[in-house]
């Protein structure tokens, strides 16, 4: 009987650059660096930099950076029209997921000599999808809240104008601050699910769109990043912390998975956490929104107790964005607005040793037999 690696767990496929995640040390590494020192001392706009070229930029590539995507930020009539013409009732990652797809068929450059897997390309592709999803995305929630839309403003950084478009006034520095802490810490993870995703369709040499467009389908799930919003929906069936002990053992008698808790390679705390929580503490403390603390808190406890599985970072950045403002569906599509600086890394690190990613399988199914014969 062959060895299968049901999930690949535990399977090295490949070698990356891009990221270390330690479940050892607990530590995880982007390009060398600290997460937890890039959340406190850089902007998302410098962190995409070093996932997409490699290196933190000077200060002239990040005013070149910043000026490119600026200028990148307004959307097209057509995919105005585009998000406009999907039901309200679509969920949000459905819409961003279409939405990237179409800014595929826009590029023109693809079909040139060397036009998919040119890293200079897929450099400005990569930094035409960064600056274009916090539009797409703010534009969606304030259709569904049947809100004016707000154009972006080139006199903002990438935090200030997404919270711009998306509220229509200038954050609080709490805010502003935690939301691009969340974007560093959501960026990027090595071979989690949506990354290898993208990576099997780059790695057939498709193009980088189709790449992020599968990522998103993959993102969407609640065992992967959709537990952003999962971890809402639990705290709204729990209602109040003296209820979460309670709530947790018909749960788990119920072999319910609980969201936000446990992770494929961190077995003792996601490395992300503490950072993430301590911006959630901030944003309670702000709005003064203890309950939801002490609720964030009972299940916490409950879980450890009983089960000893800790939380991963869906669990406090659901909560955050929730006090943040955004609407619950939107939540994972700020995780997309984040991970597409990881996946498109990804996307050229593949191209650049491709393989094509193609597995085994053990057949499972009949013995051969025949066909019978035409009925008709
Ligand atoms: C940004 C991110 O994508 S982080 C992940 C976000 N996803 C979630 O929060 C969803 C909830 N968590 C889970 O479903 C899982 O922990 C996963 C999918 C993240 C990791 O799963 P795996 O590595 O495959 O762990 P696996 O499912 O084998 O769990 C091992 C044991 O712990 C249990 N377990 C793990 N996580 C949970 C959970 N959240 N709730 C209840 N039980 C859990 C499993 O039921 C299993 O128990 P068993 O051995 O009695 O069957
Ligand atoms: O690494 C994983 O499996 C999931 C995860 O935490 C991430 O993608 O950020």
């Amino acid at each position: 009987m062959t060895d299968i690696h049901k999930g690949l767990a535990g399977v090295v496929v490949d070698t990356t650059a891009i990221s270390k995640v330690n479940p050892d040390t607990n530590s995880l590494l982007y390009r060398g660096y600290p997460v937890q020192e890039l959340a406190a001392r850089c902007s998302f706009e410098q962190v995409a930099h070093l996932l997409i070229h490699g290196e933190l930029p000077t200060t002239d590539e990040l005013a070149q950076a910043q000026r490119l995507e600026r200028s990148l930020r307004p959307l097209d009539p057509r995919t105005r029209e585009l998000i406009d013409s999907l039901p309200a009732t679509a969920h949000p990652m459905d819409v961003v997921r279409t939405a990237v797809s179409q800014l595929g068929t826009f590029d023109d450059t693809l079909g040139q000599p060397d036009g998919l897997t040119d890293r200079t390309l897929n450099q400005g592709r990569a930094m035409y999808l960064f600056a274009q999803l916090p539009s797409i995305v703010a534009y969606d929630q304030r259709r569904r809240r049947d809100q004016k839309i707000i154009e972006p403003r080139d006199d903002l950084g990438y935090a200030a104008n997404f919270l711009w478009m998306t509220f229509g006034a200038e954050p609080e520095p709490v805010v502003e601050q935690g939301f691009n802490v969340s974007m560093i810490l959501y960026a990027e993870h090595s071979f989690n699910a949506s990354t290898f995703t993208a990576r099997v369709i780059a790695s057939t040499l498709s193009d980088l769109y189709s790449a992020v467009t599968g990522a998103i389908g993959a993102l969407k799930g609640p065992l992967h990043g959709g537990a952003n919003e999962a971890v809402m929906a639990t705290f709204a069936e729990i209602g109040t912390a003296d209820r979460a002990e309670a709530w947790l053992d018909e749960a788990l008698a119920a072999k319910r998975k609980i969201m936000g808790f446990g992770h494929r390679v961190y077995k003792h705390g996601d490395s992300r956490v503490p950072t993430m929580k301590a911006v959630l503490d901030n944003l309670v403390d702000h709005y003064e929104q203890q309950d939801l603390g002490e609720l964030y808190t009972a299940l916490e406890q409950a879980m450890t107790a009983r089960k000893d599985i800790l939380p991963n970072l869906d669990y406090p950045a659901g909560p955050a964005y929730h006090l943040m403002g955004f609407d619950t569906q939107m939540f994972t599509p700020l995780f997309v607005a984040s991970r597409v600086t990881g996946w498109a890394a990804h996307v050229m690190e593949q191209l650049e040793s491709n393989a094509l990613i193609r597995p085994l399988s053990e057949y499972s199914g009949p013995e051969q037999r025949e066909v019978p014969g035409r009925r008709d």
